[in-house]
């Protein structure tokens, strides 16, 4: 059997980002709206700073505003609440993403229940989560999930009527969400976790599957179907064969799994780079149904 597609997450998130600059000019010609995001960072995890500052650049070179919010990791609870205060307040925000982690002593629900659920870019809120798992319109969706989703219709088409996902992993912000949206979709969804029995069962009769446990090269090769679409959601840094040096992997073991899945997404440069291009129309489509404009039909689902 031929080894799989791999499924490219940097190009597809290359043309979204484009979609989302034009997206951006025509809100500004018919409404006179600029879209803006409030990136809020506290402290200084490295791999938080690398994320914030792409996020920060990806606003500006897509034509939006940038509203930067980096605060000390001794940052209070209460001021950091009240920053969000501030920011649902700003009509120039059309969104607020709050980096996470957050640090230890700072509650992370408190702190995403405070962002009102039309300024939550991130798709965080519990309403927002209430909202996709009714179904209902106006939800905003997370950014890794929606990127997710977005390649697989790539990779499968629009009609998933009817196939079986298995979603390994039951995070709030990507296992749960991406079970809802698949189940949207007319899947047959099972979300599976470490307590599951017969996991390596349960995911070949999976004809989607998505890893999402955050657990280095969990998924066998021998633990796929045949012909499955394999979605890599975990972004690990295990040590490199070179002393002192360190390299990213996924949930799956990629060099197994690429000889029996139909397509795949790869560690790096597959679900990573979606979530980033998701952030980005969440934050367009915010400011178009704060302005009246027409949601874009990749973010309205
Ligand atoms: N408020 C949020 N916090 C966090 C989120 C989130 O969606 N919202 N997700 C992650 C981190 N994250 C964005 O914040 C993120 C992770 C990974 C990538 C990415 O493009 N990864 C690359 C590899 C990058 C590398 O070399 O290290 C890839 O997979 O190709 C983008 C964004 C946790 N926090």
């Amino acid at each position: 059997m031929a080894d799989a597609t791999i499924i490219d997450g940097k190009a597809f998130a290359a043309g979204l980002r484009a979609r989302v600059a034009e997206g951006v000019t025509a809100l500004k010609a018919s409404h006179g709206v600029t879209p803006g995001l409030a990136v809020v960072l506290v402290g200084e995890d490295p791999a938080s700073q690398v994320y914030v500052r792409s996020k920060e650049r990806a606003l500006v070179e897509l034509g939006m505003n940038s509203f930067d919010h980096h605060e000390p990791a001794d940052m209070g609870e209460a001021d950091l609440l009240a920053l969000i205060d501030r920011l649902n307040a700003d009509p120039a925000v059309h969104g607020i993403l709050v980096q996470l982690p957050l640090p230890r002593h700072i509650d992370t629900q408190k702190v995403l229940a405070r962002i009102v659920p039309e300024k939550d870019a991130d798709g965080f809120h519990v309403v927002n989560a209430g909202l996709l798992a009714t179904g209902s319109p106006g939800a905003i969706v997370p950014c890794t999930p929606l990127g997710s989703l977005l390649l697989i219709r790539d990779t499968l088409g629009r009609d998933l009527k009817g196939k079986r996902a298995l979603v390994l992993g039951r995070s709030n912000i990507v296992g749960k969400p991406m079970a809802q949206l698949l189940l949207q979709a007319d899947c047959t969804v099972t979300i599976a976790h470490s307590r599951t029995a017969d996991l390596p069962g349960e995911c070949r009769r999976a004809d989607i599957l998505v890893a999402a446990v955050g657990r280095p090269e969990m998924v066998r090769g021998d633990w796929i179907k045949p012909g499955a679409t394999v979605i890599d959601v975990g972004i690990n840094r295990v040590p490199a064969a070179e002393p002192g040096k360190t390299r990213l992997v996924g949930d799956v073991a990629f060099d197994e799994a690429v000889k029996v899945a139909g397509a795949i997404t790869p560690v790096p440069g597959g679900v990573g780079p979606m979530t980033i291009a998701c952030l980005m129309l969440n934050t367009l489509a915010a400011a178009c149904r704060a302005a009246g404009a027409p949601v874009p039909a990749e973010a309205a689902l």
